[in-house]
């Protein structure tokens, strides 16, 4: 992955210093949700022009039945852009940036991202291939629209633990106050309810000086409780006028509503996400936070099974790692260890009896090797339980599947089928890993991840940006609209390169059958799928 500091340098010196000013320039009211773009003319200001690509030639509209502002440039150009506070509040005032005062960054020589830069989504493309879509390059801007004596900031942690949560949690404080002089930060305690039900602390920089260096979140965390109105009432009763919102798909969808609600209510409010999930599933983004992390955490139990594996006879270690819809963590702990024969995951079906089961895999591997490693991703095999077990059907507090252990089921099926069929002795060791991968702190390439994150969603906020989740495409810091993360969940492609190779490196059966492969292909060809195009993570297709 490239280093967004190394890219600012290298950028600096092909780009202009100021944003160009188009003149006659169009930009777009959105009223409500769903509603038509209205469209009206706006000359030129002497301030600094409203957010937006300053090409001539630019069309602008709506993706129908989304906010995104899709604007379409020469061949094939489209930018999936997101909300400015300009969009629904007309003449804001704004400010130079207060940075071009901070001795730190005057010496840099590109610091403010030019205007129209824009990161495009695909970056493996043919000859004649359209440009594509793009979104907005995240960073400093020229002039904001906040005086920092005015900004009253609060940030608010949901969903489960990741690694890292603390850590972007310090940065967006650090970075409001010693890169625009902001002051006033709320911490919202215990997630979206805690906005109504609970009580807030003051943050500073001291308060929170250390905090990365633990796991969790200093500002606990929870499921369920959002409540649109209430919070966006909260907000309004307090003054807030930048929301932080750190969090999953879920919380993502939570903040898409309250940037909703704010913009019916036409406030003054800049809501920004940054996207968490251990499992790796929102869509867009090359990865998220915190993931680094817990592969590298996973590779402690994996080498733990394979220590008792291989210590005795007929060995067999059974590792449970998360990933309730994805099985990114499966795959890249399974691909980073080389000790494991086989991977299971959500999105990969797999049948344990007769000719290319799994049954018939680990009697072969233990026949060839005297030992064996399973990795398996908790909503692997589910439906498989849901067949010999009465299915239980329930959900979490924000509606999510409550799985049935898989690791358990695994184990006591494999122990079964040896001991029941008088194969062989085998000694099967379990080891349940998955809270101790995510409550941990970040390790130090994450921590760097989680500081450009909130850097860039301040420097967004700071610019008037609203609803919009910041994240790295294609190792460039970016603002992707609301919709365009919560769509879709991200998943291992399983007719994709990479889980070819997974499959190539544990060389273990691939259990598809032809009608899985075509359900795959249909799944892939989805009109607006984002899985499967540039993801270098993902895919890591080369
Ligand atoms: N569709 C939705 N609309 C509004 N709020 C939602 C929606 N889905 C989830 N939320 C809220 O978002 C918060 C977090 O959701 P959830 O528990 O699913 O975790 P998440 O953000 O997806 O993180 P993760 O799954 O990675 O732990 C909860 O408070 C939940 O009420
Ligand atoms: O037990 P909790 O806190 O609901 O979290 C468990 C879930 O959280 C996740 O880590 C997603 O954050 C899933 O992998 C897992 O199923
Ligand atoms: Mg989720």
């Amino acid at each position: 992955m490239q280093s967004e500091a190394a890219d600012t340098r290298i950028d600096a010196a092909a780009e202009s210093h100021e944003p160009q000013s188009p003149t006659g320039r169009q930009i777009i009211d959105f009223e409500l949700r769903n509603s038509l773009p209205r469209v009206r003319a706006t000359s030129p200001s002497s301030a600094d022009p409203p957010p937006g690509p300053a090409a001539a030639s630019l069309v602008m509209g709506t993706d129908p039945g989304s906010t995104i502002k899709i604007v379409k440039g020469e061949f094939g150009y489209v930018l999936e852009d997101v909300p400015h506070l300009t969009d629904y509040l007309a003449d804001l005032p704004t400010y130079p940036n207060p940075i071009k005062e901070n001795p730190a960054y005057s010496v840099v020589k590109q610091f403010f991202v030019n205007q129209d830069d824009t990161v495009p989504k695909k970056v493996v493309v043919q000859k004649d291939s359209p440009r594509g879509i793009h979104f907005r390059r995240a960073g400093p801007r020229q002039r904001v629209y906040f005086e920092s004596d005015d900004v009253n900031a609060c940030i608010v942690t949901c969903g489960g633990l990741c690694p890292g949560l603390n850590t972007v949690i310090r940065e967006i404080i650090c970075g409001l106050s010693y890169m625009y002089d902001v002051n006033k930060v709320l911490g919202i305690e215990g997630g979206y309810r805690g906005f109504y039900a609970r009580n807030t602390i003051q943050l500073t920089p001291k308060s929170v000086n250390d905090i990365h260096k633990r796991g969790g979140t200093i500002l606990s965390t929870s499921r369920g409780g959002h409540d649109t109105l209430k919070i966006v009432d909260n907000i309004q009763d307090r003054g807030i006028n930048q929301v932080y919102i750190i969090g999953g798909d879920g919380t993502q969808k939570g903040a898409a509503a309250i940037f909703e609600e704010i913009r019916r209510r036409r406030l003054k409010v800049a809501v920004a996400g940054i996207p968490k999930t251990i499992d790796n599933d929102i869509a867009v983004i090359d990865k998220s936070f915190g993931f680094d992390t817990a592969v590298e955490e996973a590779q402690r139990a994996i080498n733990a099974a394979h220590v008792e594996a291989e210590s005795v006879e007929n060995g067999i270690g059974v590792v449970k790692l998360m990933g309730r819809y994805s099985g990114f963590i499966a795959m890249y702990a399974t691909l980073a260890s080389r000790d494991v024969d086989c991977c299971l995951i959500p999105e990969s079906r797999f049948y344990l009896e007769g000719k290319g089961g799994l049954y018939e895999y680990i009697e072969k591997r233990l026949k060839e090797n005297g030992h064996m490693v399973i990795v398996v991703a908790e909503g692997a095999g589910q439906d498989l339980i849901a067949e010999s077990m009465k299915s239980m059907d329930h959900e979490d507090a924000s509606g999510n599947k409550l799985l049935l252990d898989v690791g358990l089921w695994l184990s006591q099926g494999i122990k079964n089928y040896f001991t029941s069929r008088q194969k062989m002795t085998i000694n099967l060791k379990y080891i349940d890993p998955t809270y101790m991968i995510r409550a941990i702190p970040s390790n130090a390439s994450d921590n760097v991840y989680c500081t450009l994150l909130a850097q860039s969603a301040v420097h967004g906020a700071m610019a008037g940006y609203t609803g919009f989740t910041v994240g790295l495409v294609n190792g460039r810091q970016t603002y992707i609209p609301f919709d365009r993360v919560t769509e879709k969940r991200n998943k291992v492609v399983i007719t994709d390169r990479m889980w070819a190779r997974l499959l190539s490196s544990t060389n273990q059966p691939s259990f598809l059958s032809s009608k899985d492969v075509e359900e795959a292909n249909i799944r892939e060809e989805q009109p607006k799928q984002t899985s499967g195009e540039v993801k270098c993570l993902e895919n890591g297709s080369s």
